[in-house]
């Protein structure tokens, strides 16, 4: 018998999920959940070109200020974005910016305002399967430290808030519920998403970077702002969060 070791097949190739192949994408990718997102990323980029849609996976590339961007959507929750990053790794991208939407649990935050990730509570299955439960999902530091001071800078331009902490990443958006919620405000976590988690982690183990920055989508602990209504806030937020990845990865030369 063969076993395949899979850690290492398919370096190389085109990737069997997200379709793309060595040369067809940059060193640096923006990684929204929302196949859907992908256009608004692009929509910051000159010279743009689809290079893939397979299930949740949509990339395109294109130009910001003189550098080549990929952006590629993960799908939401750790399974898929650990595919999407596993593969894009593969083909050569060695940066990894999550541009997301999350929910907050300290009071105060507002749909729309900047959540920059240092750090992510590993509370997810796929993880699991990697590494042992002690193991940290920390982003990069340097990446980490340009996405706050862009961030500050575009949320301060857009009279919104920028925040900076510590996430959870949950499996399980519908199994959130107020204890868990209550104990993560009390542990001063400031927001939950559902794929930093997978991302911080194989982009340590393959030795590449990763960060991520946020819009609120709402706050979970407040009552001001549950899902409705947030709708215009959030789509700003999206784009101010972009627009503070790309200006990391021109500041960085990602
Ligand atoms: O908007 P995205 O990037 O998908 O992020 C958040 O939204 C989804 C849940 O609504 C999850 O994927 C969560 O992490
Ligand atoms: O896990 C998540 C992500 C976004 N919003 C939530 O309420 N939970």
């Amino acid at each position: 018998m063969r076993t395949v070791d899979k850690s290492v097949a398919g370096v190389g190739e085109r990737q069997y999920h997200i379709g793309v192949a060595p040369g067809e994408v940059s060193t640096v990718a923006l990684l929204p959940g929302d196949p859907f997102r992908v256009p608004l990323v692009a929509e910051f980029l000159t010279d743009v070109q689809e290079v893939a849609h397979q299930r949740e996976h949509r990339t395109m590339v294109g130009t910001y200020k003189g550098r080549r961007i990929t952006a590629t959507s993960t799908g939401m929750g750790c399974p898929s974005t650990a595919i999407a990053a596993e593969e894009l790794i593969r083909v050569g991208v060695t940066s990894l910016i999550r541009v997301g939407s999350s929910a907050a649990v300290q009071p105060g935050v507002r749909p729309g305002d900047l959540l920059v990730s240092e750090g992510t509570l590993r509370n997810d299955g796929t993880t699991a399967a990697y590494v042992h439960p002690g193991y940290p999902a920390v982003p990069d530091l340097p990446i980490t430290m340009e996405l706050e001071r862009q961030a500050a800078r575009i949320a301060s331009r857009e009279g919104v808030a920028s925040l900076n902490g510590l996430n959870a990443s949950d499996d399980a958006f519908y199994a959130e519920g107020p204890e868990w919620i209550e104990r993560l405000r009390r542990e001063g976590i400031l927001n939950i998403e559902m794929e930093s988690s997978a991302l911080y982690v194989v982009a340590r183990l393959r030795g590449v970077r990763a960060g991520m920055v946020c819009a609120c989508s709402s706050n979970l602990v407040d009552g001001a702002s549950l899902y409705s209504g947030t709708k215009d806030a959030l789509q700003a937020g999206w784009a101010a969060s972009i627009e503070a990845a790309l200006e990391t990865a021109v500041a960085l030369e990602l």
